[in-house]
C-alpha cells in the first residue's frame, strides 16, 4: 500500500528507453493532422461551435490517438502562432493500445512487477497521454484527484504511472502532492450529461488547497511516479527552458470494482480496458 499517495521510482527505463519513446512521438507529431475544430477561425458566433468542437473530439478520445494543444497557440486564422511541436499539451488516450512502443512499454516485465507488488490481481489499462509540458508556455495542472475523472466503486482502485521522459523538476514544471490525501475520499467527480451540450459536468467542487502543504516530487529522466487515484496533486507551469515530456498512464484493478458508467472515459467494442498482465 502506498503510504504518502504517492511513490517515486527511480529507473523503470533506461536513457535510450526515454529517448526512443521521444523520438517516436516526434514522428507522431511530425505526421499529425491538426484537428478540424482547431481550424475554425474565431469570431463571436464560433465560439460555441467551437466548444462542442472540442468536447466531442475529447469525449471520444478514449480509444484513439488525439492531440490536445495548449492554448493561444492558434491565431484567429487557424494558423499555429508557435512551433506545431511546441504547441501540444498532450497526446491521448490509448497510445497503449495503438502504438507499439508505448505498448511494449506499458506491458514491459518492470510495470507488470510493480502491479504484481502491490498486490494487483487482474488490473486493466485506462489510458494513456503523453504530457509535453512546453518550455514557455506550458500551462499548470490545476489541484485535483485523479479519481475525478475516473471514478470507481469502490474507491481506490485506480493508480496513475507518471514516466519523466525527461527530467521533472521544480523548475520545469514537475508534480507536487499534498501527502496522505489520499485518504479522505474524493471533492468532485466528472461525469457525462443526460444530453446535449456540455458533454460533461462537475458534481461536487475542488476544495481550496493551502498552498504550503504540497511537497515537490521531482524525478529523473527514466523514473516512475506511482499516483494514488484520490492523492491530490498538482503541476507548475513551466516558465524555463526546458521540456517536461512525461508517459503516463492509469490502471484500475477489476476484482471487485465497478467502473462508473458515467465516467467520460468507457471502453468501446473497438477498445475494451486490456488487461496489463499479458505482452
Ligand atoms: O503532468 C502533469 O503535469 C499532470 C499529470 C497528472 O495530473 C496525471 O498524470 O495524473
Ligand atoms: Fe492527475
Amino acid at each position: 500500500v502506498i503510504f504518502d499517495g504517492y511513490v517515486v521510482l527511480d529507473g523503470l527505463l533506461t536513457a535510450e528507453e526515454c529517448d526512443q519513446l521521444r523520438c517516436r512521438m516526434a514522428d507522431i507529431v511530425d505526421g499529425m493532422d491538426v484537428p478540424e475544430h482547431c481550424r475554425i477561425t474565431f469570431s463571436t458566433d464560433n465560439d460555441q461551435l467551437k466548444d462542442q468542437g472540442n468536447a466531442d473530439y475529447f469525449l471520444t478520445s478514449g480509444d484513439k490517438i488525439r492531440f490536445f494543444f495548449e492554448k493561444g497557440v492558434f491565431d484567429d486564422k487557424g494558423e499555429f502562432t508557435v512551433p506545431r511541436e511546441r504547441s501540444l499539451n498532450k497526446v491521448g488516450h490509448a497510445l497503449h493500445a495503438h502504438e507499439p512502443l508505448y505498448k511494449k512499454m506499458t506491458h514491459s516485465p518492470q510495470v507488470q512487477g510493480i502491479a504484481k507488488k502491490l498486490g494487483l490481481q487482474s488490473p486493466v489499462i485506462l489510458q494513456s497521454m503523453y504530457i509535453f509540458k512546453q518550455p514557455g508556455i506550458g500551462g499548470e495542472v490545476t489541484p485535483h484527484q485523479d479519481a475525478t475523472f475516473l471514478h470507481t466503486t469502490p474507491l481506490g482502485r485506480v493508480m496513475g504511472l507518471w514516466v519523466a521522459l525527461e527530467d521533472a523538476t521544480e523548475d520545469n514544471g514537475c508534480l507536487w502532492f499534498i501527502p496522505g490525501t489520499h485518504n479522505s475520499g474524493i471533492s468532485r467527480r466528472m461525469v457525462r450529461t443526460q444530453e446535449g451540450y456540455p458533454l460533461t459536468n462537475f458534481v461536487g467542487q475542488e476544495q481550496a488547497y493551502d498552498d504550503d502543504k504540497f511537497v515537490p516530487a521531482p524525478v529523473k529522466k527514466g523514473g516512475v511516479v506511482l499516483i494514488h487515484g484520490q492523492v491530490v496533486h498538482r503541476s507548475a507551469p513551466n516558465t524555463s527552458d526546458n521540456s517536461r515530456h512525461v508517459y503516463t498512464f492509469h490502471l484500475m484493478e477489476t476484482e471487485e470494482t465497478r467502473w462508473s458508467p458515467e465516467n467520460w472515459l468507457q471502453p468501446t467494442e473497438e477498445l475494451p480496458f486490456p488487461a496489463l498482465y499479458t505482452t
